[in-house]
């Protein structure tokens, strides 16, 4: 099949469409849980970026496991974040309940130097019976043979999972299961059927895949293009999961509104001077200009 044939754009009403509203009323549990399995020793800034996004894309209740040397950070960064050390992994892979959607980030601001990185992946993978995002160096414990399974697994199960990897992480994903890497959208589809997951691979141009369907979002600046902007990507998306979204649909909502909070921070900021920090304040801006543009 010629990729190109199924390649798609939403159009703004679609995307305004998606847009999680609470309803009048909703509580923080009904409006979408998303533990962020998210930073690092090294990278504890990640976990902050990630959280603190998925609280702007409307998440009820964002709840923080990091690192034991993370923890303080995250929680003086946003009191409103519910942070927790690694110990505390198992009991918050809770599975949904009627009415109580939840989902899962993991992996941004991991370090592959640390140890406990992999089995950390592949314990939410296997635990997590809800949709789960995994994003940064959490990715390469996908590109072995147990992460794969893993997947198959969740993949035969009806559990959506999104990997958001840029164009060096989408490479190292490809290279052992002999796929190209040359063609970004080629690429976002043949890793979403190789691995049974929604792909969405990120650059100048993003592209996300469910194997079927390509869509192509062209909406982004090269203002987007510093440390810390995917950390903010991966938090928007994994909470329009949480708060029920179709895989495909949250992938693609998230990094509209990541390229729209991106425009406007540029022109406010510049191209040269917007930092991670400004995607995410401009996020809610990005929000509302959708909803009017709609
Ligand atoms: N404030 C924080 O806490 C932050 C924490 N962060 C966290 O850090 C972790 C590591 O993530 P990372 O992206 O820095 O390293 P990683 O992909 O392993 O790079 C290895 C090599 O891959 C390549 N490569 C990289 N990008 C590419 C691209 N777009 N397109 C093409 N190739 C690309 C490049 O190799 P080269 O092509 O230069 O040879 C590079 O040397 C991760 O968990 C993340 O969440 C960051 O989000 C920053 C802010
Ligand atoms: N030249 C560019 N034009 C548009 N968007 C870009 C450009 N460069 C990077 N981006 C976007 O910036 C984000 C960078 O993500 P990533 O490389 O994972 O950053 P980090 O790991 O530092 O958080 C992605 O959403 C990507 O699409």
């Amino acid at each position: 099949m010629n990729p190109e044939k199924s390649v798609r754009e939403y159009r703004a009403d679609e995307l305004a469409a998606l847009v999680p509203l609470p309803a009048a009323d909703a509580n923080k549990y009904t409006r979408g849980t998303l533990t962020a399995v998210v930073g690092s020793e090294r990278y504890p800034g990640a976990a902050c970026l990630a959280a603190a996004a998925s609280q702007r894309a409307g998440a009820g209740y964002t709840e923080v496991v990091t690192h034991p040397t993370a923890v303080d950070l995250v929680r003086a960064w946003r009191p409103s974040l519910v942070v927790l050390p690694r110990a505390a992994l198992p009991e918050a892979l809770a599975p949904a309940r009627e009415g109580r959607p939840r989902a899962c980030l993991v992996g941004c601001g991991f370090d592959v130097r640390d140890e406990e990185s992999g089995p950390i992946v592949r314990a939410v993978l296997e635990q997590a019976q809800i949709p789960v995002v995994v994003d940064g160096s959490g990715l390469d414990a996908l590109a072995c043979e147990e992460g794969r399974l893993l997947l198959r697994r969740r993949f035969e199960e009806g559990l959506p999972t999104v990997v958001t990897p840029h164009a060096g992480e989408a490479a190292r994903l490809a290279r052992p299961l002999g796929l190209p890497s040359d063609d970004p959208c080629a690429l976002a589809r043949s890793l979403s059927l190789a691995l049974g997951v929604i792909a969405l691979v990120k650059g100048p141009v993003t592209y996300a895949s469910d194997g079927d369907e390509i869509v192509r979002m062209t909406h982004g600046t090269p203002a987007l293009a510093k440390a810390g902007t995917g950390d903010v990507l991966a938090g928007l998306v994994g909470a329009l999961l949480a708060q029920g979204a179709d895989a495909l649909d949250a992938a693609v909502l998230g990094a509209e509104l990541h390229a729209r909070a991106g425009r406007i921070a540029a022109a406010r900021l510049t191209d040269v001077a917007v930092v991670a920090e400004d995607v995410l304040e401009a996020v809610p801006h990005a929000i509302a200009e959708l909803l009017r543009e709609a």
